[in-house]
């Protein structure tokens, strides 16, 4: 089959989070399953051109139609680690990639309304008509609108578009403006319900709805987070549309690239591990300690890596800090915000605590340190709010650092209670979860987890080695986009 993946990120090239994971590591799974996969991607200055091997233009003039004039784009062509990618650069004094971030502008919808249709135009002028059509969140959402009320009639009537939503906090409004920009126009006609107008500001249209509406198949990243946006608040406002195309819509889990992610092979850490020789484990942790000035002693190291925003749970994540420093524990951070007050506050608790050698707090984006905390670490927390699929528990499994979760979306079908999970047979649990977002139920959990640390030190290795043990690769989630994508193929 031949599948094109059209997304905002694609990691490691374009990483902000998650999303840029799962467009890597499921692209490379479908390719080992004998698909040709191609990821059209915006061309953005701050991404990682160390990361793109032979880049070079693939097609120069593309002409984007964009109000009553075009835009021109020149797409670059080049490999991200065996994945072939197009990089869509547009021409134009909007300046729409060359901002040195990915996103934070007042014009995204805009910026990404137009990557929408660049990519289109791409697909339609080069010629390729592939089988699937593979968007992922906010971002891509106008591109099964404008395939299927505009593109359709140019000779691309056999795509077909599997629609992915990471987040559904994000949706991507945007006024007529938009309509006028990518010549969608007909105001009366996407201003309706059925179309894209959001269910709840009559002003808006919201690009996620338009996803979902005219996609062939809509999913969210896992089975349990489906059912949580089309039955609790979660889905931010989309439930009801959720509700009526029910027959289209399903939660797939996410993977986790294990040629990456994985301890026996993994370059940026020091000293590789396995289940069968965890001597490596102890030395990472040595490492990580002399890397962020830890004291050496014999206390767990509890981690926290990820966005520090509200879905992360980032009061919870404030108070485990302290509850691990209270229960003579270390603690180490890595996250970035977006968010001025977070930022502000997370700075004012590095300052604070710089001369504890039990904590450290890095604020900003580290892929090598982030590899060396989750093999040096022996418990990771995500407190989240809400968690669609979460890959820092599963990464975290993989790496033998027992995961202490709030028992939410992904983070509940991927992370079994040692004490209470009475559905599995204790040698088939794998972390602690707690279930309510105040202070005290996440210390009972990151009690536990101490405890058994400190006072049964045997148990606590059996522990991490049934999370070890866990196959969360793509090799399952590959197979069940496979059969959604056979399942809408022309
Ligand atoms: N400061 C930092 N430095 C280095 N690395 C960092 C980092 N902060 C985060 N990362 C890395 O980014 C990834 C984050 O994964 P998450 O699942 O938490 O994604 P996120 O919430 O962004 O995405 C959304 O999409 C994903 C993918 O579908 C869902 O799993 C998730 O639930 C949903 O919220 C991990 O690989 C983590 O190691």
């Amino acid at each position: 089959m031949y599948i094109v993946q059209i997304a905002s990120e694609c990691a490691p090239v374009i990483k902000a989070g998650g999303l840029g994971d799962v467009v890597y590591g499921l692209s490379r799974e479908l390719e080992l399953r004998g698909n040709c996969v191609e990821i059209i991607l915006p061309m953005y200055d701050c991404m990682r051109y160390d990361q793109i091997w032979g880049l070079h233009e693939a097609y120069k003039g593309l002409s984007v139609p964009w109000y009553v004039g075009e835009i021109y784009c020149d797409v670059y062509c080049g490999w991200v680690h065996g994945r072939l990618c197009f990089f869509i650069q547009p021409q134009s004094e909007d300046n729409f990639f060359n901002r040195g971030y990915y996103y934070g502008g007042n014009d995204d919808n805009m910026r990404f309304a137009f990557f929408s249709k660049a990519a289109l135009e791409f697909l339609l002028v080069s010629s390729k008509r592939p089988d699937i059509i593979h968007c992922h969140d906010w971002q891509t959402g106008l591109v099964p609108v404008m395939l299927y009320e505009v593109y359709k009639y140019h000779g691309m009537d056999n795509q077909r578009v599997c629609y992915t939503i990471h987040n559904f906090k994000h949706q991507g409004m945007a006024g007529a403006d938009m309509l006028h920009a990518t010549g969608l126009n007909r105001e009366e006609y996407y201003f309706q319900y059925d179309h894209l107008k959001d269910n709840f500001n009559p002003f808006a249209l919201n690009m996620m709805k338009g996803g979902i509406v005219y996609s062939n198949y809509v999913n969210t990243v896992s089975p349990h987070h489906a059912w949580e946006a089309r039955f609790q608040d979660v889905g931010y406002g989309l439930g009801h549309t959720l509700e009526i195309y029910q027959d289209k819509f399903s939660g797939i889990l996410n993977g986790v690239d294990y040629n990456i992610w994985n301890p026996e092979v993994d370059e940026f850490i020091p000293h590789q591990y396995s289940i069968d020789n965890l001597k490596g484990k102890a030395l990472n942790k040595k490492a990580l300690r002399e890397k962020l000035l830890l004291k050496d002693c014999d206390k767990p190291i509890i981690a926290y890596i990820g966005r520090l925003d509200q879905q992360k749970g980032v009061h919870l994540v404030h108070h485990a800090m302290y509850y691990a420093l209270d229960r003579g524990a270390q603690f180490v951070l890595l996250g970035s915000a977006t968010e001025p007050t977070i930022n502000s506050q997370f700075w004012h608790e590095k300052h604070h605590l710089n001369s504890n050698p039990d904590i450290h707090l890095e604020i900003g984006f580290d892929e090598s340190l982030a590899h060396l905390i989750y093999a040096g670490a022996d418990m990771m927390i995500v407190p989240s709010n809400y968690e669609p699929c979460g890959l820092t528990q599963l990464i975290s499994l993989k790496y033998g650092t027992v995961p202490i979760v709030r028992g939410v979306g992904g983070l509940l079908s991927t992370v079994f209670d040692r004490d209470f999970d009475l559905d599995r047979a204790p040698e088939k649990r794998n972390g602690y979860v707690f279930y309510q977002t105040d202070n005290h139920a996440l210390e009972t959990a990151m009690e536990r987890a101490i405890g058994l640390y400190k006072e049964f030190p045997k148990e606590f290795e059996q522990l991490f080695q049934q999370g070890m043990e866990y196959d969360y690769s793509w090799n399952n989630s590959g197979k069940k986009y496979m059969d959604v994508y056979n399942h809408i193929k022309a």
